[in-house]
């Protein structure tokens, strides 16, 4: 034979797997991409094509989540034991199974403002930023005369593990989308928001103090929206700002709905009771809108926010 094969592994990689764990009005999130690679006596397959030794990576996908119904998921670390154990341990012709982890960490959104009106004790406990800060932007423009300042953020990613539903929509012969009553809703902030400040005249805004308070009406609205589509929650994410921050006339976002998927879990007798998800990465609903001070112009580019 003019060649032998070397090294080699295969198995299902970056399987996005959300499991959220509900005790009571507080929710708990495991957010991992988990890659499985397996590796034993696998010559066969390929050299004559013979399957007989391969376990589909699809059903390794299948095992990380059927074992975060199972056993849960601990701590990364835990969850890799598990799956590399039950690979090596239960397919004869699997000597070696490498199981690597991220984890995608999420904080809970404090909703402590005294004027909130939607403020309960649940509010705190479902509604998720991931870590990791996002990026703040400004764009400045000068004329000689005028100021143009629009400032914003990207990549802020955020999350309600209850208290969104979808339902209600227009159903024509493609439709196949089931109506959901409690869903996850899960985006990526891009926003952008600008300034009234427009000449040296006008007393200059605190930059540092507007985002702070910007960001923080953004992702109370977020979190406090009992919301019935990514439409209206940017829309109230929009006009808290606008109502909070007189400094502010025109707020423009791009939402992406992050689609967390319930996993099936039926075909092994496992039930999954809104804790399994798989999160998508694409295609995703991508869900922009401006929202104005009334008597505004828009001025912010419809495709700013994409940047
Ligand atoms: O919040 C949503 N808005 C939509 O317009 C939409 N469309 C869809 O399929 N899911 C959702 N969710």
């Amino acid at each position: 034979m003019p060649t032998i094969l070397g090294q080699n592994q295969y198995g299902k990689a970056e399987n996005r797997v959300v499991k959220i764990t509900r005790d009571g009005a507080t929710h708990h999130i495991k957010d991992l991409n988990v890659s499985v690679a397996l590796s034993g006596d696998m010559d066969e397959v390929h050299y004559s094509g013979s399957n007989a030794n391969v376990l589909p990576t699809d059903t390794t996908k299948n095992t990380v989540f059927a074992f975060a119904k199972e056993y849960g998921i601990e701590s990364a670390e835990q969850f890799g034991i598990h799956l590399a154990r039950h690979f090596v341990t239960s397919q004869e012709p699997i000597k070696t199974a490498r199981i690597r982890i991220e984890e995608y960490a999420w904080e809970r959104i404090a909703t402590s403002d005294a004027n909130s009106k939607f403020i309960g004790a649940d509010e705190v406990n479902h509604s998720f930023v991931r870590k990791g800060q996002e990026t703040r932007v400004t764009q400045v423009t000068y004329d000689g005369a005028k100021w143009e300042v629009v400032s914003g953020l990207k990549d802020l990613v955020v999350m309600n593990s209850t208290n969104s539903e979808f339902w209600g929509y227009v159903k024509d012969k493609y439709t196949t989308l089931q109506e959901a009553y409690d869903r996850i809703l899960a985006t990526q902030v891009s926003g952008r928001w600008r300034f009234n400040w427009t000449d040296d005249e006008q007393r200059m805004p605190n930059w540092e103090k507007s985002y702070e308070q910007v960001k923080k009406h953004m992702l109370q609205a977020f979190a406090e929206t009992y919301s019935l589509s990514l439409q209206q929650t940017l829309y109230q994410m929009g006009s808290r700002i606008i109502n909070n921050r007189s400094e502010i006339d025109e707020v423009r976002f791009s939402l992406p709905n992050k689609h967390h998927f319930l996993v099936d879990l039926e075909p092994f007798g496992l039930k999954n009771d809104n804790e399994v998800y798989y999160a998508a990465d694409r295609p995703y609903g991508l869900i922009e809108a401006t929202i104005l001070r009334d008597g505004c112009e828009p001025k912010i580019p419809v495709d700013m926010t994409n940047l």
